[in-house]
């Protein structure tokens, strides 16, 4: 069994692969800045035609381009042109007019496109191309340090609103700053919350956001535009690490397989970058343009499948000590496990968090989950294989043996470590050896 989760995002090169897609993903990812409501439903009922759990992503206080006809080409010393209504690249929000001035440096599409500006009226933005490149519709513009207000944006709510509609099992929030947002969103969803790390400035407020929400996404992305390129590797490390800590679930997300949008097989570098966030101990891996717009999706997938599989033979995910007394169940069940050959551990209680705790300590057998309400959004925690039950399961011990048995994890004799939450506490508060009948 594969641990470490895939994330694939859906775009208009993965729509009609969905199902053969989801021979390797874990979760499908419909970023709700692009499209229509209408392409946005289309895109969930083929998620719902498979076992994928689904993100919908909203798109927080991003700037972006409006629509571009096929594609516009930049080069160096070129003027360009960004307008409201006029000729030129179209940028409807104020802020981008508001927020230059001579001199300022504009980067578009994740930064592979650098502008400076010429002149600036509330209308019309002229800028010189420092680096060159292809302009697409709807690409994402950055302006470094560029303050946003606090809060869920108005869109937001309205794709809140949809995303629930739509059954979204969790929910993205892009470019947060603070918890605020994550308790915002969480008052009105019951969905997980998917902070994403992506501003220079949510970093002061890294520990408030990872304990608020459900599960961390490290937004390369825009995060690698905000804090520059070389800070990146220090900037993910400290994410992943204080995710960990507090036992929330880690997407590394953006880049992963980026050179598979054109070429049949990944680089060297990128292998390595996924070993290497195997070793740190991430929970699950995005693809973005890579399944969304790239030419064989497909294939990029695949091979994110199997080079996890094949690595996950041969590397471990660093081990992390437990802090406190809500860590130890879960942590001698661990211990438990590897001192009796245990095939799985099987947790259930305390909606889920025991599954939580269990997973921060990367078992090296499966962790069965079993959770009364929205087990997929458990599909996104490292080792997990998330069970739906409903309280008429009868006998807990017999159903967990059918149940381990029919998932093919187990055989009559094996032995399992069960830990629940019998007290009612957030944690796992009883541990259990038991054989499987
Ligand atoms: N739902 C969609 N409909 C149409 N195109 C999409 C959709 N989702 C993604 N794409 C395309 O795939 C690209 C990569 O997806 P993603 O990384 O999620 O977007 P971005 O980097 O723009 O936030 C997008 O820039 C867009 O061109
Ligand atoms: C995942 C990211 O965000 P999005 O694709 O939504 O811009 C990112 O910036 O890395």
């Amino acid at each position: 069994m594969r641990k470490t989760k895939i994330i694939a995002t859906l775009g208009p090169a993965s729509e009609r692969l969905v199902g053969n897609l989801s021979r390797y993903v874990d979760v499908f990812r419909v970023n709700m800045a692009h499209g229509t409501q209408e392409s946005r439903r289309k895109y969930v009922e083929l998620v719902r035609t498979t076992k994928a759990a689904l993100l919908m992503d909203l798109p927080g206080p991003k700037l972006r381009v409006g629509d571009i006809k096929g594609m516009v080409k930049l080069r160096r010393g070129q003027t360009v042109v960004f307008s409201k209504k006029g000729e030129g690249i179209p940028v409807t929000e104020d802020l981008f007019y508001r927020s230059l001035k001579e001199g300022s440096v504009v980067l578009l599409a994740d930064g592979i496109i650098r502008v400076r500006v010429k002149s600036v009226t509330p209308e019309e933005v002229k800028a010189t191309v420092v680096d060159g490149g292809i302009l697409t519709s709807r690409k994402g513009i950055n302006i470094p340090d560029l303050k946003t207000a606090p809060g869920l944006t108005e869109t937001d709510l309205e794709m809140l609103k949809e995303a629930n509609t739509l059954g979204a099992d969790m929910i993205g929030l892009s470019f947060i700053m603070s918890p605020k947002e994550v308790q915002e969103a969480k008052g009105l969803t019951k969905s997980f919350i998917v902070g994403k790390i992506e501003k220079k400035g949510s970093l002061k407020e890294l520990e408030g956001i990872v304990k608020e929400a459900d599960a961390i996404m490290v937004a390369r992305g825009d995060l690698g535009v905000e804090v520059g390129l070389e800070m990146l590797p220090l900037v993910q490390e400290k994410v992943i690490r204080t995710a960990r800590t507090y036992g929330k679930p880690v997407i590394l997300a953006t880049q992963v397989f980026e050179s598979m949008m054109s070429s049949p097989t990944p680089t060297r570098a990128e292998v390595v970058d996924v070993a290497n966030s195997i070793i740190k101990g991430v929970d699950a891996i995005m693809l973005s343009d890579e399944t969304a717009i790239g030419s064989n999706p497909l294939r990029a997938a695949f091979y994110l499948d199997r080079t996890i599989r094949k690595l996950e033979k041969v590397v471990r995910p660093n081990g992390i000590r437990p802090a406190d007394v809500g860590d130890a169940i879960a942590y001698s069940a661990v211990d438990a496990a590897n001192l009796s050959g245990a095939r799985a551990i099987v947790a259930h209680g305390g909606e889920g968090n025991a599954a939580l705790k269990v997973a921060k300590f990367r078992p090296r057998v499966p962790i069965v989950t079993l959770v009364s309400q929205g087990a997929q959004r458990f599909k996104t925690v490292w080792g997990t294989i998330p069970v739906q039950v409903n309280g008429g399961e009868g006998d807990m011990s017999s159903f967990i043996d059918s149940k381990l048995k029919e998932l093919k994890i187990c055989r009559s004799g094996d032995v399992v470590i069960i830990v629940s939450s019998e007290e009612g506490t957030a944690e796992a508060d009883v541990m259990k050896i038991h054989k499987v009948k």
